[in-house]
């Protein structure tokens, strides 16, 4: 029977894209021939790409059959926001090839946009005398550690993409059926939060090349783009944020400020890797200087300004939140009605939250307008990123932490506010984790990394600190334990 009120339950429409990647010659285009029920007995070299449509379970999907080829290679990335799992095809006959298979698999699975979606390893060409099984491939390729770390569903299954040149219809080895219908049943099963993870993914890929393709305004909207995918993809406060308690009035504050400022800036700019369109954010710092003929980096009160302290090696980084991200954001369509984001859980993420936060300062007027606490800065636009000072001097790696708030903090003065944040547990919207990667004595990177429920891999957002007059060299052994900044 109908539904009585004549409403009928919507089904979500799906469609699942694919990559099919590896190494050249690896029989990558045989086996999507094998799917297809195609059956060819000579197979070219893929110069490109071929995109050949297949249903399953009356859900399309297409699969991107890519050339395995070293220039080849260089254009998969293009594809990877846009699919839902991977097949990732090895000829296990061609041991000569291994390192290269194991390198390229290593690289493919560390991007960004493919870390935690779905892989199927195809352990290719079985009838080959020697050929090694699918166990063999996952201890040759050290494939089990691989993808624990960056979180891919796996399954390694042996076939051969070969099939009797007699038959009518080829047969499709059965290995391959099991892997590719488990691949597709994953998706299939977790459909909503991978295509929002896929959608948000092309949604950002989009904007950042319509940025990098106004070069007037690259450096600064670049920069926009990276704050704003950790200050609304994150929904959080800031990582080491402190509500700042000051006793200064608050032009003795401005001054201080306008002092600081005066002092190493630091200049933003995109480096752009060839053949990619990736880039990185590198902050270098400028040495002080007293010569005021010295010419400071202009930058876009767009993005906001990073400076740097001398005096606390604060690296302060302002951020500056954009509607456009908020809108494709899981937490503003939690709420269904509106395009509301629940901003009681992450009220500083909330530009209201901060103008509110400032407007009852000013009438408690006992609050300084631009607060300074020991190198932590709060301003009315901008969150501190990163303390520089607590990088240094402790921590190898640091587990962010979530901090409650309710409605009514916002009514409380600055220095009443509570300042005891709740650590973050898994359970929880986020995991965050600032890391301190290898450092050499002049350059570190710092990456955030961070945790959507409804997202099946870790956000990663990368920056490089040069320092020119670095004293400190900062490598594994100068951490030993995680440690929670509170
Ligand atoms: N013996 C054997 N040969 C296979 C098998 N699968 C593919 N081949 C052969 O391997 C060669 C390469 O196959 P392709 O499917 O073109 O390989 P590919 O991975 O698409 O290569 P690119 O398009 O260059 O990246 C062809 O000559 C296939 O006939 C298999 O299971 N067994
Ligand atoms: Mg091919």
């Amino acid at each position: 029977m109908g539904n009585c009120f004549g409403f009928r339950r919507r089904r979500l429409r799906r469609h699942i894209v694919l990559i099919l990647i590896g190494l050249d010659n690896a029989g990558k285009t045989k086996t999507v021939n094998n799917l297809a029920g195609e059956n060819d007995d000579k197979v070219l070299p893929t110069v490109g790409f071929k995109a050949v449509n297949l249903v399953h379970k009356d859900t399309p999907v297409t699969i991107y059959d890519l050339g395995g080829g070293p220039h080849f290679r260089q254009i998969w990335p293009q594809y990877y926001s846009e699919v839902h799992g991977v097949i990732f095809v090895i000829d296990s006959s061609d041991f000569t090839r291994l390192d290269e298979c194991k390198s390229v698999l290593e690289e493919v699975l560390s991007n960004d946009k493919i870390s935690g979606k779905p892989i199927l390893v195809l352990a290719n060409k079985q009838d080959k005398s020697g050929a090694l099984d699918d166990i063999d491939v996952v201890e040759k390729l050290n494939i089990e550690p691989l993808v624990n770390r960056y979180r891919c569903p796996t399954l390694v299954e042996s076939y051969s993409a070969r099939v009797e040149t007699n038959a009518k219809k080829p047969k499709i080895d059965p290995g391959l059926r099991k892997g590719y219908h488990w691949l597709l049943n994953y998706i299939v099963k977790r459909y909503g939060d991978i295509n929002l993870r896929v959608q948000t993914d092309i949604h950002a890929e989009l904007e950042r090349r319509k940025r990098m393709s106004q070069p007037s305004n690259r450096a600064s909207q670049t920069f926009t783009a990276l704050s704003d995918d950790i200050a609304t993809q994150t929904g959080f406060e800031n990582p080491n944020f402190e509500i700042p308690k000051s006793s200064k009035t608050s032009d003795e504050s401005k001054d201080s400020n306008l002092k600081d400022l005066g002092k190493g800036l630091i200049l933003v700019k995109p480096i752009r890797k060839p053949n990619s369109i990736d880039s990185t954010i590198t902050i270098e710092s400028v040495e002080e200087s007293d010569q005021s003929n010295v010419a400071r980096p202009k930058l876009s009160p767009l993005f906001g300004r990073a400076s740097n302290t001398s005096t606390n090696e604060t690296v302060r980084i302002e951020l500056e939140p954009r509607s456009e991200f908020r809108k494709l954001s899981p937490i503003v369509r939690k709420k269904s009605a509106v395009n509301h984001i629940d901003f009681k859980n992450r009220p500083q993420s909330s530009p209201t939250y901060a103008r509110n936060m400032f407007s009852q300062s000013s009438k408690n007027s006992s609050i300084a307008e631009e607060p300074r606490d020991e190198g932590r800065t709060l301003d009315r636009k901008h969150r501190v990123l990163l303390n520089e000072a607590d990088l240094a001097t402790a921590h190898r790696e640091i587990v962010l932490t979530a901090r409650e708030h309710t409605s009514s903090d916002v009514t409380h003065a600055w220095s009443t506010l509570p300042a005891a944040p709740r650590p973050a547990s898994a359970s929880q919207l986020l995991r965050r984790q600032l890391e301190l990667g290898p450092a050499t004595p002049n350059k570190r990177r710092l990456s955030l990394r961070h945790m959507q429920r409804n997202k099946t891999s870790p956000e990663r957002n990368t920056m490089l600190i040069y320092e020119p007059k670095a004293k400190k060299h900062l490598d594994k052994g100068d951490f030993e334990t995680p440690t929670a900044i509170n």
